[in-house]
């Protein structure tokens, strides 16, 4: 198979080039080609083998002679350049990153722990666009999809705390120059202990108001939240919001819609995307038995108990960060009654939200 590559040097696409090396995914591929929309003929990346320079992005003779393309480029670069392709007469594998071409009927959105059966049916039907998921989507199924699988899902509300890199690389460093901003106004007070904490509040509250950046994310975030992400729609969600149902149905290949709603909040994390969910079930489970069927969700899903102390150690952006696993906690009944179920789940979106999905995708192609 040759297969090029698109957006490997932006932030999802090192993380799949890195976790591709990691699972020595460049051995099993006959011919890697790297391309670029900025340097045309400049070195490709080291993947351990030879490869011919970088190749020309929107050069579609050049990318019509791949069976497969995977893309980490974005959306514009897939407006631009998919429908063209396609219509030079291309029948190759496109497997992207990008949200664009997702809810297309011809398109199947990739998470195989959770869809392999709908991934399958569609490669026998001769699909050939998969897409990755939205990263909040992907890690809420990632960690529930056993309580998807059985069809014990009524309904879902899920209120989500997104990390600063599901805006891009600019939004994290952003993030990072206000967290700078805030303790400036500050540092000579906290080196004093006497000094007073009211007064310490009334000169942070005044740097988040008027000094911390807000170029990309369009107010502060640093000591702060955003309670909405991506553009408003006419009946008052958010895109993100709305993408919850329309994604999570359309990965599971549910003919029935679960309602699945919330609220979607930016908070001053790194990259690491959480979400408390409140589960309507559609029977009373022991605990016990919601336990086992959630773990038995996939290989990936880290049981946090419960408890205190283990949950402020485990379930936390600093303990996930990195890593693949969705960890999947606080799960208990709640006061609405039996079938009503909160659970917090947690994980990398850099990783499962974006790089994983079609890091696998490929890999199943190659192995077919
Ligand atoms: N960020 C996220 O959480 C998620 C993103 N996605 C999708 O993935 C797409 C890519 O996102 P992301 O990786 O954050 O985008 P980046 O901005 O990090 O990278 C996109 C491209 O920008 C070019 N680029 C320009 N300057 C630089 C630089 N200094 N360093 C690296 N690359 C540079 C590169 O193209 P070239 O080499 O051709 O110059 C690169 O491939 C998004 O648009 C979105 O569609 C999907 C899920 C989650
Ligand atoms: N919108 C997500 C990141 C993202 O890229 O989502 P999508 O792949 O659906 O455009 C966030 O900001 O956290």
């Amino acid at each position: 198979m040759r297969v090029g590559f698109v957006g490997w040097r932006g932030m999802v696409g090192s993380v799949l080039m890195q976790r591709m090396l990691e699972e020595n995914d460049f051995a099993v591929i006959d011919e890697p080609v790297f391309f670029t929309t900025s340097n045309v003929g400049g070195a490709a990346p080291n993947v351990g083998r030879d490869v011919p320079p970088l190749k020309d992005a929107r050069n579609i003779d050049e990318l019509k002679a791949m069976d497969a393309i995977v893309t980490c480029q974005g959306g514009d670069y897939t407006t631009e350049v998919y429908a063209k392709l396609r219509e030079a007469g291309w029948n190759g594998y496109w497997i992207d990153a990008a949200s664009t071409l997702r809810m297309e009927d011809n398109a199947i959105i990739v998470l195989d722990p959770v869809n392999s059966n709908v991934i399958e049916a569609g490669l026998a039907n001769g699909v050939k666009d998969f897409i990755g998921g939205n990263c909040t989507n992907s890690i809420m199924l990632m960690g529930m999809g056993g309580l998807f699988r059985e069809g014990l899902v009524e309904w879902v509300s899920s209120m989500t705390y997104q990390a600063a890199s599901g805006g891009g690389a600019n939004h994290m460093r952003e993030l990072l120059k206000g967290m700078g901003v805030v303790h400036d106004a500050v540092a000579d007070e906290l080196a004093t202990p006497s000094s007073a904490i009211l007064d310490i509040d009334r000169k942070v509250a005044a740097a988040i108001r008027e000094d911390v950046p807000t170029e990309f994310f369009g107010a502060p975030l640093a000591g702060g939240l955003i309670p909405w992400i991506d553009k408003q729609l006419d009946n008052g969600q958010s895109k993100e919001e709305w993408k919850g149902q329309a994604e999570v149905n359309k990965i599971l290949g549910n003919t029935a819609t679960v309602p699945v709603d919330g609220l979607c909040v930016r908070i001053g994390a790194m990259r690491c995307h959480s979400l408390a969910l409140t589960v309507k079930l559609k029977k009373d489970l022991p605990l016990e038995e919601i336990e086992a069927i959630i773990k038995s969700g996939n290989d990936w899903v880290k049981w946090v108990p419960n408890d205190r102390d283990i949950t402020v150690k485990e379930l936390t952006p600093a303990a996930i960060t990195g890593g693949l696993q969705i960890g999947v906690g606080r799960v208990r009944k709640l006061n609405m009654g039996g079938e009503y179920l909160s659970a917090f789940v947690i994980g990398d979106q850099l990783l499962w939200g974006a790089a994983e999905p079609l890091r696998r995708m490929l890999r199943i192609l190659i192995e077919r």
